[in-house]
């Protein structure tokens, strides 16, 4: 298994009440799946991402991330696990406002202080193959600030997905894009798959959930399968 979750849960208090914002949660990945959580805004999606990630500690339960315990990583160690294995599409901006668009999608592989097994050439070259999947390419000089919510999120898919990651978690990677360009890039992360990545989407656009091969529903905090 490439992700394996159990029985996760995540609590966090507001006000003087303790609230579950995951609860509960197994779900098991294997290399090539592609899986999607759909929920409602505040139901848990976001956070059960960076659980996976590692970026959030669960309260109880267990992450399994390429058979590492990732609650049982010290945080050098799973900052490679994240930078060799995990992609990470995160929701909000997350660019480098200083570095170029195509300098932002490498930093990834320059970050990378042990696998540096291709040229400068071949990783611009692979950075150049992505914008362009993602119909980009003529930004590659830009610079954040001048690019739209759509063009901005697409560059930071190229920047997830420059390692070439074994697990693709995704937060709204449709959001700020067109229907035509949410189909361009759900048809990469359905490729992306079938070459053997294992991917994770959440999601509350009911027009993506059915290229999951597994789909699930995210309501306060509980998972469900609604296709498996
Ligand atoms: N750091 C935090 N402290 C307290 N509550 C939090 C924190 N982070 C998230 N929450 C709460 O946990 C719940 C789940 O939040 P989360 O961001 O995971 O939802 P989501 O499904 O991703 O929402 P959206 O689709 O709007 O991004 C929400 O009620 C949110 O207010």
């Amino acid at each position: 298994m490439l992700l394996e979750i159990s029985h996760l849960s995540k609590t966090y208090i507001r006000g003087n009440q303790t609230f579950y914002a995951v609860k509960d949660a197994s779900l098991k990945l294997k290399e090539g799946d592609c899986a999607v959580v759909v929920g409602r805004s505040g139901s848990g999606k976001s956070t059960l991402l960076n659980l996976i990630a590692g970026l959030l500690t669960p309260t109880s339960g267990k992450v399994e991330v390429a058979g590492y315990n990732t609650t049982l990583l010290k945080d050098k160690e799973l900052s490679l696990l994240r930078n060799f294995t995990i992609g990470y599409i995160p929701q909000g901006q997350s660019l480098l406002s200083s570095l170029s668009v195509l300098d932002n999608v490498c930093l990834p592989y320059f970050l990378q202080n042990r696998r540096k097994d291709k040229s400068m050439e071949e990783i611009d070259k692979r950075a150049y193959s992505l914008l362009e999947q993602l119909g980009i390419l003529h930004l590659a000089n830009a610079y954040p600030k001048h690019l739209s919510g759509g063009e901005l999120r697409r560059v930071s898919i190229a920047r997830a997905l420059i390692n070439e990651p074994k697990l693709l978690l995704a937060d709204e990677p449709t959001n700020d894009l067109d229907t035509q360009t949410s189909k361009e890039v759900m048809g990469l992360f359905t490729g992306i798959a079938l070459k053997g990545t294992a991917v994770l989407l959440v999601t509350h656009d009911q027009s993506i959930i059915h290229e999951g091969d597994y789909i699930y529903q995210m309501n306060d905090g509980a998972l469900a399968p609604l296709k498996t």
